[in-house]
């Protein structure tokens, strides 16, 4: 692997109100360290993915401010880069140039594309697939070439708006484990928009449990890392799952929705 590691940047969000046409959408004061999870999980319509947008530079701040590494942060830049849910892949690119259009957007010479490229597709599991067009690759895939793609452009900060949500429960383990391997890797800061307080807790090193809109922090979890396999079944690990679920309104017997 060629690129350089582009370590996590310092995420603050000061006093931060967000605003729509009927009202307030979030208001929140939070600052996430460099290289750290942060999950925001909330009930439907709360304002999370209003607040990833914001910091992607995507909705402007009523009130208070973001910084980024203490820049001020107020228009799209490749510090802070979004992964949805969606894949955004060019379909007629096969998946290595869809990783190298990426690069290409950084300025990296053409001639060390393709390599850069290649080992990205293969820290995200897809050696020997990089030839394949979006089309003839499962909604995993798809989403694994998401990933390279967006390493790439070496942002400082990932913006994850539920990436993994319309993925099977199989495939959603793996890309889990995926994201894990890849943030041991790159100390990316991360905020991660999620419904699923186990993937909250598998990914996070906190956990911020959000209010109905207006979007406020009611409860921040902190959770131990590093994670052992089979940690959820350990009861401090219960302990939380059942708080987060009591502040999200579920009774802990019942299954999420
Ligand atoms: N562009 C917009 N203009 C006006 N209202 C909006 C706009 N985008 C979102 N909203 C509203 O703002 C609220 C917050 O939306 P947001 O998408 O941030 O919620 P969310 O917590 O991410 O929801 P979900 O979990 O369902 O994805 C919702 O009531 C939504 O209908």
């Amino acid at each position: 692997m060629n690129t350089t590691i582009a370590t996590g940047a310092r995420v603050e969000l000061r006093d931060v109100r967000i605003d729509y046409d009927d009202g307030p959408a979030a208001e929140i004061d939070l600052v996430v360290e460099p290289g750290e999870v942060v999950i925001l999980l909330g009930p439907s319509g709360c304002g999370k993915s209003t607040i990833l947008r914001a910091l992607a530079g995507l909705q402007p701040i009523a009130a208070g401010a973001a910084r980024v590494d203490g820049d001020p942060h107020d228009h799209p830049d490749t510090k802070c880069a979004m992964v949805f849910q969606e894949d955004a892949l060019l379909p007629w690119r096969t998946a290595r140039r869809n990783v190298e259009f990426a690069l290409a957007m950084r300025g990296v010479l053409r001639k060390r594309r393709r390599a850069i490229a290649t080992g990205l597709l293969d820290q995200v599991g897809l050696t020997g697939f990089a030839e394949h067009l979006p089309r003839r690759l499962s909604g995993g895939m798809r989403q694994r070439v998401q990933l390279a793609r967006t390493l790439a452009a070496e942002p400082r900060v990932l913006l994850m708006d539920e990436p993994f949500g319309a993925l099977d429960a199989q495939t959603r383990l793996e890309m889990q484990q995926l994201l894990v391997s890849v943030w041991l890797r790159h100390r990316t800061t991360i905020l991660f928009v999620t419904h699923d307080v186990d993937e909250a807790l598998l990914l996070g090193d906190r956990v911020v449990v959000l209010t109905s809109r207006p979007a406020r922090a009611a409860r921040i979890v902190e959770v131990a890392r590093p994670r052992r396999p089979g940690a959820q079944l350990e009861p401090e690990f219960a302990g939380q799952r059942q708080e987060i679920l009591a502040l999200l309104g579920h009774s802990p017997d019942l299954p999420q929705s």
